[in-house]
């Protein structure tokens, strides 16, 4: 095949590649009832004249928390002008300056001047807009963790909740959204004075139910009949076991492209085999560059021991190789078993109360390897 055919050709496994974007919309979006309706009761008084209620939206990885909150803005958007909702990407966006602008864009539908405007003057325009027009405004911080970064968490939250002092009638409320549990602790002891939020929590998927959202995401993606059923359970099964949905959304777009680079017009075992293989490595050590030193420390414990080990004995261990109290052995097991690198499962009673066996769930030595 020339450079042009493999650019040019039509012939394809995919109906809609932008299924598998990661911005993707999905058509279906189920199993997030609950999650949607605490949301709308959180964001329920500022659309009649109160302030929406501060929360903080909790769960792991690619558990639909940012799809839930952009579906529920838009509901919101085409409810009701009372109500400015503003969703902030952190990563992209960790200065007072960065986050302003993007709720001055929101509402003025462009840019500030990128030069020679201090940061007041956006944050002046913003609030005296709202209190002219009577808008409340509702700002989600995802994966807001990242304003730790430069320590500008207090002076944001502040800067949002606190504008009715400057700006009588000004309200104002915050979605908070946190990927890792440890930063809860962090964002209490950062902000409590002026955020004193409500909790919704969004629970890993079941199989069942990850099951039916990669088999719609099938549907979207693909002609009829590219995938077997077959394929998709395997599917599920891994990203299942993994606990992340976002790995089987990318398993189904890899297998697609790996299935055409071949010419094949149906998406076979191979494929899959060859996609996985890819796929593995990759984020096991996408995950584990994501641990400090402590829990890297804890893993390589675990990961060189031959048998399982109970909850009793490795805090000992942990706690005798690293000078570490039995709390920080607490919080970084739970690290290890909240990204679902270690199970725990409890065995009977111990020591200190309940004790656990912890297992692992990868390759020992493969861990061993992305740790070095
Ligand atoms: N209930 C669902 N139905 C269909 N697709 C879903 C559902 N939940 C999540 N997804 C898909 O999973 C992927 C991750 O979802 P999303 O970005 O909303 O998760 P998140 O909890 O915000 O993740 P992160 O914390 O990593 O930012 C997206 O591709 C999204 O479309």
């Amino acid at each position: 095949m020339s450079i042009e055919d493999i650019l040019m050709d039509g012939e394809t496994v995919f109906r809609n590649h932008s299924a598998f974007n990661p911005d993707y919309m999905p058509v279906n979006y189920n199993f997030r009832d609950l999650q949607m309706e605490g949301m709308a009761i959180s964001i329920r008084p500022a659309l009649h004249n109160g302030r929406p209620v501060n929360t903080i939206i909790l769960g792991q990885c690619a558990t639909g928390k940012t799809t839930a909150i952009k579906k529920l803005f838009e509901k919101v958007e085409e409810t009701s002008e009372k109500l400015v909702c503003c969703y902030i990407n952190c990563q992209l966006n960790i200065t007072r300056f960065g986050i302003f602008s993007q709720i001055y864009k929101k509402i003025f539908g462009h840019n500030p001047p990128e030069t020679g405007i201090p940061f007041s003057r956006i944050y002046q325009h913003v609030m005296k807009h709202l209190a002219d027009n009577n808008q409340g405004l509702l700002v989600a911080l995802d994966d807001v963790n990242y304003l730790f970064q430069n320590q500008n968490v207090n002076k944001i939250f502040y800067d949002i909740l606190r504008a009715y002092e400057e700006f009588p009638g000004v309200r104002t409320g915050i979605f908070a959204v946190l990927s890792d549990l440890e930063f809860r602790l962090n964002l209490e002891k950062n902000v409590n004075t002026v955020f004193s939020p409500q909790e919704i929590i969004f629970p890993l998927y079941k199989r069942n139910e990850v099951l039916k959202i990669l088999n719609d995401r099938v549907k979207d993606g693909f002609y009829p009949n590219v995938m077997s059923d077959e394929i998709i359970e395997e599917i599920t099964d891994y990203c299942f076991d993994s606990g992340d949905l976002r790995l089987g959304i990318d398993l189904l777009r890899i297998t697609g492209n790996i299935a055409e680079a071949h010419g094949s017009r149906k998406i076979e075992q191979k494929h899959l085999d060859e996609a996985i293989a890819s796929n593995i490595s990759i984020n096991l050590e996408n995950t584990i560059s994501t641990l400090n030193d402590k829990e890297k420390k804890l893993l390589k414990i675990i990961a060189l021991k031959k048998d399982t080990i109970s909850t009793g004995e490795l805090s000992k261990e942990f706690q005798s190789k690293s000078n570490l109290s039995h709390s920080s052995f607490n919080r970084s097991l739970k690290k290890l078993e909240f990204l679902r690198l270690v199970d725990t499962k409890y065995k009977g009673k111990g020591s200190r109360g309940q004790s656990r066996e912890v297992i692992l769930r990868f390759n020992p030595d493969e861990i061993c390897r992305c740790i070095l």
